[in-house]
């Protein structure tokens, strides 16, 4: 660690505004989402602006690699741990390819907020034993995306607010408390990826506290289903699959009754529970010689109706949305549709791109560490402890 680097470190944290590069990979395996942010302040005066941002796609190989260990109890430990590397050497070349597509030079980029790759999720009430630890893990060591970009790099948020008593996710509730909440309007930020998840943002005269869901399946598994049946496409784009079938509504009702839906919040989750396989036996029992449209249109049902079960007892003036399930005309119409009396806007609506909204929230977090203060989080969200999120690692 050099004299020079940490220098530089606390030069960045004493600016009055910083550019900060949020990556986040999430559990659709896409790409890897780049935000360029400038950040001005911290806490609730931090002001935000969304440099540029970009999508770079995963190229096939890298993402079968992902995949080969992606949410699997039993894997081999060498693709574990080269996949470590692997995974950082990628986002690295990413990261040094984009920013020269954007001419912009490493050193006008003063941190990078790096996700990594979640393998595993294991909070307690997923892997069932209440004597073990909540436990999470994202791959994509912080190290080698520094020494590889040259910039100082902050990674591996979730293990800290573990830690400190949380279940490592959703972390949204930081950003959007500090972003999005509005004094008179109660707000709901509903995240469609993978997994959906939402944020309660009460307005000022409200007794409540914030917080930060997961709610269920998003897109996931309608990808595997279509990745495994309609292959080599990865997913149901423009909902064109599943406007071709009918709701089965046995199947639908059995979808329903799985128990983490009705678990009182906050809770996270991921595809180690919600998988093509859970799925699969599930219509096995209740509709085994359903279509294939028929079980598109199933999942996207079943997708819809769990998010706007979660929200209507949150009685929201607004709900806005984000993340790649935004652009499923079906989904989002049959969200709509059953959450009549609430507006549904996206969250373009805040100034905020819906694709981008995770990766910045990254980077919001990590001008929180170099910059914030963790009292600001005190006692304003449930089940999420006030501390700052990040491991720092310097490229020299
Ligand atoms: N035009 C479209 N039509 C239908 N679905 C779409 C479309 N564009 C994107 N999607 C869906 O969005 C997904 C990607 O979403 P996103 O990038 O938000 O997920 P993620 O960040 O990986 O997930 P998570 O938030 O759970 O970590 C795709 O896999 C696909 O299912
Ligand atoms: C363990 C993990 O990576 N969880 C992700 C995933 O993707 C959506 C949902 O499941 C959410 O809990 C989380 O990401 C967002 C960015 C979060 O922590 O707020």
């Amino acid at each position: 660690m050099s004299a020079a680097s940490l220098a530089r470190l606390s030069a960045i944290a004493a600016k009055g505004e910083r550019f900060v590069l949020g990556l986040m990979s999430g559990t659709s395996l896409d790409g890897l989402d780049m935000a360029l942010c400038r950040l001005k302040g911290s806490g609730t005066d931090t002001r935000f602006t969304l440099e540029t941002f970009a999508t770079a796609p995963y190229e096939p190989s890298f993402r079968e690699a992902v995949l080969e260990v992606f949410a699997k109890g039993q894997v081999s430990l060498e693709d574990l741990t080269l996949l470590n590397v692997t995974i950082a050497e990628t986002h690295a070349e990413l990261v040094n390819r984009q920013l020269a597509d954007w001419r912009r030079d490493k050193d006008s980029v003063d941190l990078i907020a790096s996700h990594g790759q979640t393998v595993y999720h294991a909070p307690r009430s997923l892997h069932g034993r209440p004597e073990k630890p909540n436990a999470t893990l994202q791959l994509g060591d912080g190290d080698h995306l520094s020494v590889r970009t040259g910039i100082i790099t902050l990674s591996d948020f979730r293990q800290k607010q573990i830690a400190a008593g949380g279940e490592g996710a959703p972390l949204a509730a930081y950003g959007d408390l500090l972003l999005m909440s509005d004094h008179h309007e109660t707000r709901v930020l509903l995240n469609i990826g993978g997994i959906a998840n939402i944020t309660f943002l009460p307005r000022a005269d409200q007794d409540d506290r914030a917080f930060s869901t997961d709610i269920g399946p998003g897109n996931t598994i309608m990808d595997g289903y279509m990745r495994r049946y309609f292959a080599p496409l990865a997913y149901d784009e423009d909902a064109l699959v599943a406007k071709r079938g009918t709701v089965c509504e046995t199947l639908l009702v059995r979808l329903l009754q799985e128990p983490f839906l009705k678990l009182p919040v906050p809770k996270t989750t991921g595809p180690e529970l919600f998988s093509l396989g859970w799925f699969e036996a599930k219509k096995e029992e209740t509709a085994p010689g359903l279509s294939h449209e028929d079980a598109m249109a199933t999942l996207n049902r079943f997708s819809a109706h769990s998010i706007a079960q979660a929200i209507a007892p949150l009685r929201p003036d607004a709900v806005f949305l984000s993340g790649g399930g935004t652009h499923n005309p079906l989904l989002r119409g049959q969200i709509a549709e059953a959450l009549p009396s609430v507006g549904l806007h996206t969250t373009d609506r805040l100034g905020m791109n819906p694709d981008a909204k995770e990766a910045v929230l990254f980077a919001l977090l990590a001008n929180e560490l170099v910059a914030g203060d963790p009292a600001v989080f005190e006692s304003r969200i449930l089940g999420a402890p006030a501390i700052g999120m990040g491991k720092i690692s310097l490229p020299d």
